[in-house]
């Protein structure tokens, strides 16, 4: 059965890339191309069963929204999310209109940063310290990252669960934030320069002994395969779907 696609965010740096390898992948057709100023209705997703969204974080939950009024399922690669705007996706998803509807959000579809994802939080229970570095192309319009923010917020889940108490930090002084933002007492340093796609370096340190997990997407191609994988399975995922390792049994 063919899944017809409507991206949103069509003329961006990431919904072209998701135009081209919806056009490219097997059974997965593309019926509409939506960016700023397209209404998210019945009439302009034009039969769509699955709507992409790539967008910026200040209009995506009201995208996921209209969406899931206009009766499709949505997968987000958007960033910006936090609790209560999953709870408010959750809140409509629980409606009566909405039931059986499927929205699957996730920080990053590259392989390569999902599994550093998941070895930094297999790995930050052994480890005293843990900082994440992301580094990224200028024009990128948030920081910290998504994938930032979720990878400090499996670290400090892991290292909770462990047990483990704050990390070792003797700064006293800091008036300018040169010790970066702090994600559930997870420290996370932003780096935006010209040359660099998205990638990511999570440090782990002990006495004596450091563990560095790097993850580097050159090209928008490496997001590809699990974008259409999410669009492939997102309609077999009632429900709230955070994160694509969710589809990948890690
Ligand atoms: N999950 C993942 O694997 C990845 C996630 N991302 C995330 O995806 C998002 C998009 O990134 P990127 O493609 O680089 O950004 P771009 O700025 O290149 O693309 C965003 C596009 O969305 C358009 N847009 C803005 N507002 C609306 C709206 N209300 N309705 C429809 N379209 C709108 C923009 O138009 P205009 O420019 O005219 O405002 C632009 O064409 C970011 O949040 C980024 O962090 C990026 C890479 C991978
Ligand atoms: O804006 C980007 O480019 C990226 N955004 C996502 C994020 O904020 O984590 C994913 C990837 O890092 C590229």
């Amino acid at each position: 059965m063919t899944i017809r696609v409507a991206v949103v965010g069509a003329a961006g740096r990431m919904g072209s890339t998701v135009c081209q390898a919806v056009q490219d992948a097997k059974g997965l057709e593309l019926v509409a191309r939506l960016d700023v100023g397209d209404t998210l209705d019945a009439e302009h997703l034009a039969g769509a069963d699955v709507a992409v969204d790539f967008t910026v974080p200040s209009v995506t939950e009201a995208n996921v929204h209209s969406l899931l009024d206009a009766g499709v399922d949505v997968v987000v690669g958007t960033t910006g999310w936090n609790e209560e705007s999953y709870g408010r996706v959750r809140e409509h998803l629980a409606r009566p209109e909405a039931a059986g509807r499927s929205v699957l959000i996730a920080p990053n579809f590259a392989l390569s940063a999902v599994l550093a994802m998941s070895f930094a939080a297999k790995a930050a229970p052994y480890f005293e310290s843990a900082e994440v570095i992301e580094l990224h192309h200028p024009n990128k319009v948030d920081a910290p990252s998504g994938t930032a923010v979720a990878t400090a917020q499996g670290i400090a889940a892991a290292r909770a669960e462990a047990g483990l108490g704050a990390m070792p930090d003797a700064t006293q002084t800091d008036p300018d934030g040169a010790r970066g933002a702090v994600v559930d007492g997870v420290h996370v340093h932003a780096v935006r320069l010209r040359g660099l796609t998205a990638h990511e370096e999570v440090v782990l340190g002990n006495p004596g002994e450091q563990l560095t997990i790097r993850t580097d997407s050159f090209d928008r191609a490496s997001f590809m395969p699990g974008v259409v994988l999410a669009v492939r399975q997102v309609s077999s995922h009632p429900g709230l779907t955070i994160g694509l390792d969710a589809l990948l049994d890690l």
